[in-house]
């Protein structure tokens, strides 16, 4: 007698939830990735638009329950708050979060990466470094051993962060900004584009400059 095939069938669908310029890069990643044969998009723009470049929008942001047995899920809204509070309706859910890494960005087989990550191309991810759920590691970012990024922060292209770093959930480091070593970076910080961190921040504030300097208090991210 054969056994009956209790395995599941693979998932080749990948929902993308936010279909801006971010959820491009996120669909060009995971079909690099070659996991995905059909990638979709939902967003609240539906249905004043229907496509993102090559890939249909096709709901709504709630219309995910649609999709819950046949398809993995990703949030790619740039908006740190906004992306973890999709991301905790998926997750509350049971949804099948999924973390996307660009087949040509390094990362450590020591390194650990959380759910509804997105690591894009020419990332590098060093041994002993911890990435929380929901952050977004952008290109060409370089993320030193032992860094730990808390939940929903966003790594901007070219950013460059030394060894031993802690980075606070929700937190944004601007494009080809620079933190050195061991530093801790408070939660909700936003760090402008170039600047160069030498010192531990406080939450909440914008830093700008080099070496960067407190400006103010933020709620812009
Ligand atoms: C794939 C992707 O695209 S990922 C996204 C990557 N994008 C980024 O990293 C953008 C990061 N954003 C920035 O650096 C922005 O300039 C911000 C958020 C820091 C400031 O933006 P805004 O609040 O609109 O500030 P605004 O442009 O009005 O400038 C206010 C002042 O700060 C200064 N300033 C703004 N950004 C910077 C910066 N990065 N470094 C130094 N000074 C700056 C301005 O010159 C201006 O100074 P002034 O008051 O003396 O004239």
């Amino acid at each position: 007698m054969t056994k009956p095939n209790t395995e599941k069938p693979t998932i080749n669908r990948l929902i993308i939830i936010g279909a801006g310029g971010h959820g491009r890069v996120v669909a060009d990643c995971a079909l690099a990735t070659g996991q995905y044969q059909e990638i979709r998009f939902l967003d609240d723009c539906y249905p004043e638009r229907k496509d993102n470049a090559l890939w249909s929008i096709v709901g709504t942001v709630k219309e995910f329950t649609q999709y819950l047995d046949e398809a993995h899920f990703i949030v790619a809204f740039g908006n740190n708050k906004l992306r973890e509070k999709v991301q905790s309706q998926l997750h509350a859910a049971n949804a099948n979060i999924v973390t996307i890494i660009h087949p040509q960005a390094t990362v450590s087989p020591h390194a650990h990466i959380g759910l509804g990550v997105v690591v894009c191309a020419n990332a590098t991810i060093n041994i002993g470094a911890t990435i929380n759920d929901g952050c977004i590691i952008n290109t060409a970012s370089t993320i030193e051993h032992d860094c730990n990024i808390g939940e929903f922060t966003h790594i901007s292209p070219n950013c460059a962060l030394a060894g031993g770093i802690t980075v606070g959930k929700l937190s944004w480091l601007g494009i080809n900004s620079t933190v050195i070593e061991c530093l801790t970076i408070a939660p909700n910080t936003q760090v402008g584009a170039g600047a160069v961190v030498i010192s531990n921040t406080d939450k909440d504030s914008l830093y700008l400059g080099i070496p960067a300097k407190r400006i103010s208090p933020t709620d812009k991210h």
